[in-house]
C-alpha cells in the first residue's frame, strides 16, 4: 500500500521532478510511512532518517540542563524552563525573518530548528518548493505543508519556521497551537527590499512577468497580506519590528538585527507565558 500510494510522488534526488499524484489522493497518505513493518523503499528510509535525526536533536522530555554553577542563566534558559518543552511556531509573511530569527532562537533555547518548507522538500525527495508549486500546484503543496505541521506539532522542543502561507488553513492552527505561535510583523516595504535583494527563486507566489524586482515583490506581498492579515493576528504573541525600532529609538528598521528581534521574541514569549501578554504593538 505504501509503495503504491507513493510511487507517483517519489522523486529521485538527482532529478527531483515531481510526478503529481491524482488530485483524489488523500493528503494524509504521508502517514503510511509511519506504519511499522512497511516494505523498505528508499523514500521511507530517507523520511525515517530525517524524523529520527529531528527527534534525537529534540532530546525529548529532558528539560534543559541548569546553567553550570557560577554561570548566570540567560534569557533563553529562563524562557526555556517556562516553555516546559513546548515548541515555538514562527509565522509571518515571506521574508519576515522566520528562518533567520528562528535559528538564533533555537540556539538560545537549546531547541532544534526546523524549517517546514525544507521538511516538505525532504518528504518530496528533494524537490524544491518552487518545483512542487510549478508541477503539482499550490493546493498540493498546502496538503503536504499541513501534514508536515501535523507531524512537527507532535515533537517537543523545536523552533519551527513555517511557510508564509501556513496560516491560511484553520487546521494548521490546531497543529501549531500545540506550541506557542509567534507572528513576526515586518512592514511590507522592508520585506520587499529583502526579497528583491535575494531574488524570488524559492518564492513562486512572488514571481511576475513585468516590473522591477522591488515593485513586483511589493505588489505580490501587498495582495497576500490583505488576505492573510487576520490570520496572522491569531498568533499567541506578536512581535512588531516597527514598534521594536520605536522602543529602541532606531529610525531605520533595517538597523534592527535578527538577534535583537530574537531577544524581543523571548521577552514577549515570557510575558505571554506569565499571563502578562502585551505585544510590542504600542498605542499610537
Ligand atoms: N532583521 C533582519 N534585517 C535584515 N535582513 C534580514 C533580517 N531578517 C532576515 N533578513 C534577511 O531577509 C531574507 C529573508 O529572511 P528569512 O529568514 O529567510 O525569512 P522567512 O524565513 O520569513 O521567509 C534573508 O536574506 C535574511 O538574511
Ligand atoms: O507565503 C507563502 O504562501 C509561501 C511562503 C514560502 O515560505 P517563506 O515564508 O519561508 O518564504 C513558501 O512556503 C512558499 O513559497 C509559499
Amino acid at each position: 500500500m505504501c509503495v503504491r500510494v507513493w510511487v507517483g510522488v517519489y522523486i529521485s534526488p538527482d532529478h527531483a521532478q515531481p510526478t503529481c499524484p491524482s488530485p483524489s489522493l488523500p493528503p494524509a497518505s504521508l502517514s503510511c510511512f509511519q506504519q511499522k513493518n512497511e516494505a523498505p523503499c528508499s523514500f521511507s528510509v530517507r523520511l525515517i532518517r530525517f524524523i529520527f535525526i529531528t527527534v534525537r536533536r529534540s532530546s525529548i522530555s529532558s528539560p534543559p540542563p541548569p546553567p553550570p554553577a557560577g554561570k548566570k542563566a540567560t534569557k533563553g534558559d529562563e524562557v526555556s524552563s517556562c516553555l516546559d518543552g513546548r515548541s515555538i511556531f514562527l509565522v509571518g509573511m515571506m521574508g519576515s525573518g522566520k528562518t533567520t530569527v528562528g535559528k538564533i532562537l533555537s540556539e538560545a533555547l537549546g531547541y532544534s530548528f526546523v524549517d517546514s518548507d525544507k521538511y516538505v522538500e525532504q518528504v518530496m525527495g528533494g524537490a524544491s518548493v518552487d518545483r512542487i508549486f510549478s508541477q503539482c500546484g499550490e493546493s498540493f503543496f498546502r496538503d503536504y505543508e499541513s501534514e508536515a505541521l501535523r507531524r512537527l506539532s507532535l515533537m517537543p522542543q523545536q523552533v519551527v519556521a513555517t511557510g508564509g502561507g501556513a496560516v491560511i488553513r484553520p487546521i494548521n492552527w490546531e497543529y501549531m497551537k500545540q506550541g506557542v505561535t509567534v507572528y513576526l510583523d515586518v512592514p511590507l516595504d522592508a520585506l520587499a527590499k529583502r526579497i528583491a535583494a535575494v531574488g524570488t527563486e524559492s518564492r513562486p507566489l512572488l514571481r511576475f512577468e513585468s516590473g522591477d524586482a522591488y515593485t513586483k515583490v511589493f505588489v505580490g506581498l501587498f495582495t497576500l497580506s490583505k488576505k492573510r492579515g487576520p490570520s496572522y493576528a491569531s498568533a499567541d504573541v506578536t512581535v512588531s519590528v516597527l514598534d521594536l525600532a520605536r522602543s529602541l529609538s532606531v529610525e531605520d528598521i533595517s538597523d534592527i538585527t535578527p538577534t535583537a528581534i530574537a531577544i524581543e521574541v523571548l521577552v514577549q514569549i515570557e510575558k505571554y507565558l506569565r499571563g502578562d501578554n502585551v505585544s510590542t504593538r504600542m498605542l499610537p
